[in-house]
C-alpha cells in the first residue's frame, strides 16, 4: 500500500474543464483562446522556462498537495488507467514575482515512479519541467486546450495539458492559466 495517500479534498482547487485536442477546436466555443492566452496555450518548450522569462524578479513553485489518490475518471481514461487506480497526483502553484500565475496538476501513474522515475515523488519545490526536459527519455505529446467552467473572476478560464511518455508509461501534466498571468505577462 502506498505510504502517502492524499486526504479527501477539502475543496476542489481546479474547476471542471472540457478538453479539446486542438486550440482551433476549443476556439470554436471560446474565441478567448486566440487572445493574450494564445501564447501560453501553445508554448512547446518548458512552461517553467517561459514563465521564468516573464518574471522581473523570481519564479517559484508552491506545493498545494501531492500524494497517492485516484485520478478523476476523465484523467484515468486519458491515461488508460483502471477506474479508481491510485496515481501520484501533484498540484502546485507556479508563481512569478510572488504571485500565483498558473495552477498545475500532474497525474503520475505508479508505472512512471519505478526506477529513475521515483524522483517524481520527491520533487518538492523543484519544477517538474526541469526534470522532464532534462531527460531525453521523456517525450511530450501534443498539447490539448481546456475550457474551464467559470468559477469567479480569479479562477482559471483556460488551460492546457499534454501527456509525457517514457517507454510504455505516460504522465499527464495540466496547467490552468490564472488571470494574474495576463496582467503580468502583458507588462512591457
Ligand atoms: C512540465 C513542466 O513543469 C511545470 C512544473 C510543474 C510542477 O513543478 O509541478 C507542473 C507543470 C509545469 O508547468 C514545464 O515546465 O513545462
Amino acid at each position: 500500500m502506498p505510504s502517502k495517500v492524499c486526504e479527501p479534498r477539502a475543496e476542489p482547487s481546479l474547476p471542471p474543464t472540457l478538453w479539446y485536442r486542438s486550440l482551433a477546436a476549443a476556439g470554436l466555443y471560446c474565441p478567448d483562446v486566440h487572445g493574450p492566452a494564445r501564447y501560453w496555450l501553445t508554448v512547446e518548450s518548458s512552461f517553467t522556462q517561459a514563465l521564468r522569462q516573464k518574471c522581473r524578479e523570481r519564479f517559484h513553485v508552491e506545493i498545494v498537495r501531492e500524494g497517492f489518490t485516484p485520478p478523476n475518471p476523465e484523467e484515468a481514461h486519458r491515461l488508460g488507467l483502471a477506474p479508481r487506480q491510485l496515481a501520484w497526483v501533484r498540484e502546485v502553484r507556479l508563481c512569478g514575482d510572488g504571485q500565483p500565475w498558473v495552477l498545475a496538476r500532474t497525474v503520475i501513474p505508479q508505472d512512471c515512479l519505478r526506477g529513475h522515475g521515483r524522483i517524481l515523488r520527491n520533487l518538492g519545490n523543484k519544477p517538474l519541467g526541469a526534470y522532464l526536459f532534462s531527460s531525453p527519455e521523456w517525450q511530450r505529446g501534443p498539447l490539448e486546450t481546456g475550457l474551464c467552467k467559470p468559477a469567479g473572476s480569479r479562477a482559471p478560464r483556460l488551460a492546457r495539458r499534454s501527456l509525457f511518455h517514457r517507454q510504455s508509461c505516460a504522465l499527464l501534466v495540466g496547467e490552468y492559466l490564472l488571470p494574474t498571468l495576463y496582467q503580468a505577462a502583458g507588462r512591457v
